[in-house]
């Protein structure tokens, strides 16, 4: 059993917390109170309100949110297709914010792909399957290799998403879900770290969506593929074990799955957890229904324990408390 922890070591961690290196230093994708600011006839519309997200390498992970929260804001800036007003993005090493025209099509064809809602958006209707899985190297000039190494990257990828017998049809002879396999090919021929995906089953039926699903997931295991998905669909949301929930233009909760062995039966259960956001303020946002029980409003008694932080109703409310209130920690 471990010693319960004194304040000594508390203090001890608080300088460590000081000294460790910068916020998201060890993720692939860190936006950090990401700004975006939308003007429209006169009228400013904050579509991201200072927007904090890490995704470390390899992970899968799904962006849900209520229509407006700013999902597609947020994936149109990941994406290189939109610039933030304020705040910090970087992507496998590349800063959203200082790139020039030049880096901005670069990073567009090599360091990210994404496939969109609109089947129609993803693939050019007049090549074949084939041609629009090679386009994207073929635009990448030399640095893709030559033709050979470009025709077996084709074939692996169809092959990979289970659409090899797709090879020589045009969009209009696929289905909605193999066109979608086929944009996930197009999306990840040049190799990218990131592969962002706004709503790819929105124009789907359950069950194609959930093939679909399972084609970004073949991604992500067998190519190590770092995948942002934005889903209104909750059974998506489900599948992945992490979710990351969006509102009003900023991360708001987080659900993390985990697999649980059963030490008596050996059997495996998803277990799932909902947590807060901490933004790098400090600042968290209590669920309304917590506080409402409780009667919580305007300030809130802290307390530090050992292992948690206690928050409590203030006790003298009503009572002329004006110098008092919660302090952030006690002794
Ligand atoms: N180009 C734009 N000009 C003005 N306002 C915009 C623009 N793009 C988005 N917005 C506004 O920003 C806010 C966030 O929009 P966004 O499209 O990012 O939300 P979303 O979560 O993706 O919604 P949905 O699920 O409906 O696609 C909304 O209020 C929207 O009206």
């Amino acid at each position: 059993m471990s010693e319960p922890l004194d304040l000594r070591e508390l203090e001890r961690r608080a300088v460590a917390g000081r000294e460790s290196p910068g916020y998201g230093h060890d993720a692939l994708i860190t936006c950090d109170r990401l700004v975006r600011i939308f003007t429209a006839d006169g009228v400013e519309v904050q579509a991201l309100q200072g927007l904090d997200l890490l995704v470390r390498e390899g992970e899968l992970l799904a962006l849900v949110g209520a229509s407006g929260s700013g999902k597609s804001t947020l994936m149109n800036i990941l994406a290189g297709l939109d610039e933030p007003t304020a705040g910090a993005a970087r992507v496998a090493g590349c800063d959203l914010l200082a790139m020039g025209a030049k880096e901005r099509l670069r990073y567009r064809r090599e360091v990210v792909g994404f496939v969109w809602q609109q089947t129609a958006r993803n693939l050019l209707p007049y090549l074949t399957a084939a041609q629009n899985v090679a386009l994207p190297m073929q635009l990448r000039g030399r640095s893709a290799g030559g033709r050979g190494r470009r025709t077996e990257r084709v074939e692996s990828l169809l092959g990979m998403l289970e659409v090899a017998e797709c090879r020589d049809r045009r969009p209009h002879q696929m289905s909605g879900g193999q066109q979608q396999r086929v944009a996930i090919a197009v999306a990840l021929a040049n190799e990218p770290s990131v592969l962002l995906a706004d709503e790819p089953t929105g124009e789907l039926d359950s069950h194609t969506a959930e093939q679909i699903f399972a084609a970004f997931r073949t991604a992500n295991e067998e190519l190590g593929t770092t995948i942002v998905i934005v889903t209104h669909d909750q059974a998506v949301a489900s599948e992945v074990r992490r979710t990351v929930a969006i509102r009003d233009g900023r991360t708001s909760t987080e659900i993390l799955r985990r697999t649980k062995v059963d030490t008596a039966t050996g059997q495996e259960s998803m277990v799932a957890r909902e947590y807060a956001m901490l933004d790098r303020a400090g600042r968290l946002q209590l669920p309304a229904e917590y506080t409402r029980a409780l009667g919580m409003r305007d300030r809130v008694l802290l307390e530090l324990e050992p292992d948690h932080i206690e928050i409590r109703p203030d006790d003298e409310s009503g009572a002329d408390s004006t110098g008092g209130g919660g302090g952030p920690a006690k002794g």
